[in-house]
């Protein structure tokens, strides 16, 4: 492997030969977050002979920072692109607080890409600065085009893509997403999580809502986002009609396709991620 990364701002788990490219595993003493994060890494074969295109994963709740390398088959399609694909984890890890274990959808695995405001939470639940932090540390210690940056995510990830991407678009050049929490301030999910996060004013929610920050003027590059049809969380929990309706309001450029027959999970994911690299490699080019 020609291009192996070590640093002194992260540490290596392990790399692995991929499609002539290097799968890695790291792991940085995040500021953002005041603790060690993990976050994985795939470099293109391009990457060896120059900087390349990244896409940021955001993965959905109870995933880590390796569900996605190794289940969404994203790797060969990248490697053909050109493009570097860097994963982060979900939460914090590296700490216990009261309840952060008690449910699935709440606390560890479940960070919401935010900065949460209440206590117990407020001082390691950053994640919506720590997304932008690994952006930094990305383009300074690994080979990517810091003007070519795009972000994409899955389910509560892609609650965090579309809400990242809509407030930063001079950061992320190209924004997609699988199955969003489209509208996380009115579904079982997203109040959950953001009473707690954020407390009890709704009107603090509307930053971290994808409709809610279309519908108060922020815009982004052409999105694309894939439904299925047949997902077990589509009709209580993603709601990706009132983020179509707010976009076309709005003018919001927005491809949403739903898809027939699909459900939640990474065999859907794997089955678009193609058309989704492809999406991200057009508009970085
Ligand atoms: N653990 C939950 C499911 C959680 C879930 O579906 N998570 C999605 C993201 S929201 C996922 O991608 N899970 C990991 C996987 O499918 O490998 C359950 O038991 O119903």
């Amino acid at each position: 492997m020609a291009f192996l990364s070590t640093s002194e701002a992260f540490t290596t788990r392990s790399q692995h030969a991929c499609f002539g490219g290097v799968q890695g595993f790291y792991m940085h003493d995040s500021s953002a977050i005041g603790l060690p994060m993990r976050f994985s890494v795939y470099q293109p074969p391009q990457a060896a002979h120059g900087s390349v295109p990244v896409v940021f994963f955001l993965a959905g709740l109870t995933c880590t920072d390796e569900t996605f390398m190794v289940k969404a088959g994203a790797q060969r399609i990248a490697a053909e692109l050109g493009l570097m694909l860097v994963a982060c984890d979900t939460s914090p890890r590296d700490i216990e607080l009261p309840g952060d274990r008690d449910y699935w959808d709440f606390g560890v695995g479940a960070g919401f890409y935010l900065d949460a405001t209440e206590q117990p939470w407020a001082k390691h639940y950053r994640m919506g600065s720590y997304v932008l932090e690994l952006r930094e540390l990305v383009l300074k210690h690994f080979s990517a085009q810091a003007e070519h940056v795009g972000i994409m995510g899955h389910s509560m990830g892609g609650h965090g893509a579309l809400t990242i991407g809509l407030k930063n678009p001079a950061l992320f050049q190209s924004v997609s997403a699988f199955a969003p929490i489209a509208a996380p301030s009115d579904c079982p999910w997203g109040e959950k999580a953001f009473s707690h996060y954020l407390g009890d004013d709704r009107s603090s929610w509307r930053a971290y809502d994808a409709t809610a920050l279309v519908e108060d003027g922020q815009r982004t590059t052409a999105l694309l986002v894939d439904q299925g049809l047949d997902d077990q969380f589509l009709i209580n929990q993603l709601h990706p009609a009132r983020f179509e309706a707010a976009c076309l309001a709005a003018g919001q450029p927005l491809t949403l396709r739903r898809q027939s027959g699909y459900d939640h999970g990474y065999y859907f994911i794997s089955s678009f991620i193609a058309d989704h690299l492809h999406h991200h490699a057009q508009l970085l080019r």
